[in-house]
């Protein structure tokens, strides 16, 4: 059975590739997240999680297959990531307050030979959110190290009036497409464990 690594710090992504009974090992390999000069969001976060597969394939024994992902938020065409401080969270759950925003996220697979990728765009609709909300929100640390300044999948979920494409892509992995691109590789999900169902 190939090897699979997951190039993340993100616990979030760790939780989403459990939940589809994909074994892996966690490598770590920080890149820099710097857009370039006029880069379009799909091709940023598809850039970076490239980026991000290639730099953990250097931690492997240059066996196995190395997945990383890229999660940012899009309005009116700006990247919104991870807000650096009270107030940029502020601002950005200001901007996001009664809006549509969209949600990419990019997954890509090396195997050192051969890569994939794919970008998911989900489209996230907020409540108004006023500025004793944002405050609270802010206080509950739960904004710090998400992009856009909130998690669908913890407190900010009360913000949410509307999604329409993938939960798992907002949260930090498409999971549907992920499994896709793991085939690519013949890596299946559900590897059930043996005790699991008594066997
Ligand atoms: C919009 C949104 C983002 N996020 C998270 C997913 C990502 O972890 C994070 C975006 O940052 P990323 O740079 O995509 O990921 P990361 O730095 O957390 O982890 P790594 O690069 O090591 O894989 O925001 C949520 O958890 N919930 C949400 O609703």
């Amino acid at each position: 059975m190939t090897q699979l690594y997951l190039a993340s710090g993100s616990p979030r992504r760790r939780e989403l590739l459990t939940q589809i009974g994909v074994p892996f090992t966690v490598v770590s390999a920080p890149i820099d997240e710097t857009p370039l000069p006029g880069e379009a969001p799909a091709a940023y976060v598809e850039r970076l999680a490239q980026a991000k597969a290639v730099a953990g394939f250097a931690h492997t024994d240059g066996r196995g297959v190395v997945l990383g992902a890229d999660t940012t938020v899009v309005l009116d065409g700006q990247i919104l990531g991870k807000p650096e401080n009270r107030e940029q969270a502020l601002a950005m759950l200001g901007d996001l307050s009664k809006r549509e925003h969209q949600v990419l996220t990019a997954v890509a697979l090396t195997d050192g030979r051969r890569s994939v990728s794919c970008c998911v765009s989900t489209r996230v609709r907020f409540r108004t959110i006023s500025f004793e909300q944002a405050l609270r929100y802010w206080d509950s640390g739960e904004p710090v190290d998400k992009a856009g300044g909130y998690a669908i999948q913890g407190l900010g979920a009360v913000f949410v009036s509307a999604i329409e494409g993938s939960y798992s892509a907002v949260v930090g992995l498409p999971l549907s497409e992920t499994a896709e691109l793991l085939e690519q590789f013949a890596i299946p999900c559900w590897q059930l464990q043996e005790d699991a169902h008594g066997a």
